[in-house]
């Protein structure tokens, strides 16, 4: 049976390992940085601090030794948060076997680099593009690990690889498809991060759906803009990893993007918001690397502008509302 390892313990991390160990096609091992939670997966079947009250597959099994989990895995799985990926990577690699595919469930771009998540995986570990995925799309770990039904994207420019791991991952309740655009899915997940925390400060604020709906459409449409000019087919952020993911965090309470925003939008200050969430927003560090990523192609992303003066140059909710209504009028346009 092939293994799996699956490195970091977090929400994602645990809900896709228990949707593994659901699909029963693989041995799967997660990897947590804590022994006490791979503890409670092993002896209760349970991650307390990230999905308490779920039941875990008894199949599943954890460790937070990552040469124990790397050990003989022919698929490794990967949800660090974004910025700390590079970091990991250079301590797993002498773990990771010559022919292991690496695939990540990280929604986040490199600060400095501007390079996704794929990216940083092939240059540090120096992998063909056969051996470099992603899982991404609508997938809000809690609602997946209580096994409600979902759907999502494998992508691999190499097909194979997407359908190979496709299999390994389908289960009563999770849908996956499979896709070669790498990098239209994972701009996708990464910019509806950046959207959702917008999205957030609009709800914060007090506002209602129309606000919500031009968010997410113009939000769309700027995530288009800039997956196109790097070499994406658009078709792609029309579906799942795009505006299928777009409209799950931006609608749920659960997202943590979201709530992030939110809580700005009701006037804590950045201080007391980074404070409280205790989980990831990508979103906030993403935001700076998608706008440079940007600038450098020469794309318009006025939405992802106003987040990252909110979240990096003390501009308010209220003057990045009034810098994104004075734009000049212009005709609607969906893409390029
Ligand atoms: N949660 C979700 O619904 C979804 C998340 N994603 C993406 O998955 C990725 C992981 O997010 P998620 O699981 O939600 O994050 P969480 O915040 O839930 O968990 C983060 C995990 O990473 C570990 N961690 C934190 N810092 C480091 C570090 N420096 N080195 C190694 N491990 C570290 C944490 O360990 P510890 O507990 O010890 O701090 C924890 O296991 C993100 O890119 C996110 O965008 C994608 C789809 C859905
Ligand atoms: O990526 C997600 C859903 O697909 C999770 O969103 P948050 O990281 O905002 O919680």
């Amino acid at each position: 049976m092939t293994k799996v390892a699956v490195m970091g313990g977090g929400s994602w991390g645990t809900a896709f390992a228990n949707v593994l160990a659901d699909a029963g096609q693989a041995r799967t091992v997660l990897c947590g940085r804590r022994a006490e939670i791979a503890a409670a997966v092993n002896e209760r079947h349970e991650n307390p601090d990230y999905l308490p009250g779920v039941k875990l597959n008894p199949e599943l099994s954890a460790t937070a030794d990552p040469a124990e989990a790397l050990d003989g895995a022919e698929v490794v799985v990967v949800a660090v948060p974004s910025q700390t990926l590079r970091a990991n990577l250079r301590t797993w690699a002498p773990h990771i076997g010559p022919g292991a595919v690496v695939v990540s469930l990280m929604k986040g771009v490199e600060l400095g680099t501007s390079l996704r998540m794929s990216e940083v995986i092939a240059e540090e570990l120096a992998l063909p593009e056969s051996q470099v995925a992603v899982v991404t799309g609508p997938n809000l770990a809690r609602e997946i690990a209580e096994r409600q039904p979902a759907t999502a994207v494998v992508a691999c420019p190499h097909e194979p690889t997407a359908v190979r791991l496709q299999h390994l991952c389908k289960s009563a309740y999770f849908r996956p498809y499979s896709s070669t655009d790498l990098v239209g899915a994972e701009l996708g997940g990464a910019v509806k991060n950046v959207i959702a925390l917008a999205v957030g400060v609009a709800v914060g604020m007090g506002f209602g759906d129309n606000a919500k709906a031009s968010l997410i459409t113009r939000g769309l449409a700027e995530t288009v803009r800039l997956a196109v000019a790097l070499g994406a087919d658009e078709h792609t952020l029309a579906g799942l990893a795009g505006m299928g993911d777009l409209v799950a965090t931006c609608s749920s309470p659960l997202s943590r993007n979201r709530t992030f925003g939110e809580r700005l939008g009701s006037g804590l200050t950045l201080e007391q918001v980074v404070a409280e969430t205790k989980q990831t927003a990508e979103g906030v560090k993403s935001s700076e690397s998608i706008l440079a990523l940007a600038r450098k192609h020469g794309i318009d992303m006025p939405i992802t502008e106003a987040v990252v003066g909110m979240m990096h140059h003390d501009l308010s909710p209220a003057e990045a509302l009034l810098a994104f209504m004075s734009r000049s009028a212009k005709p609607e346009r969906y893409g390029v």
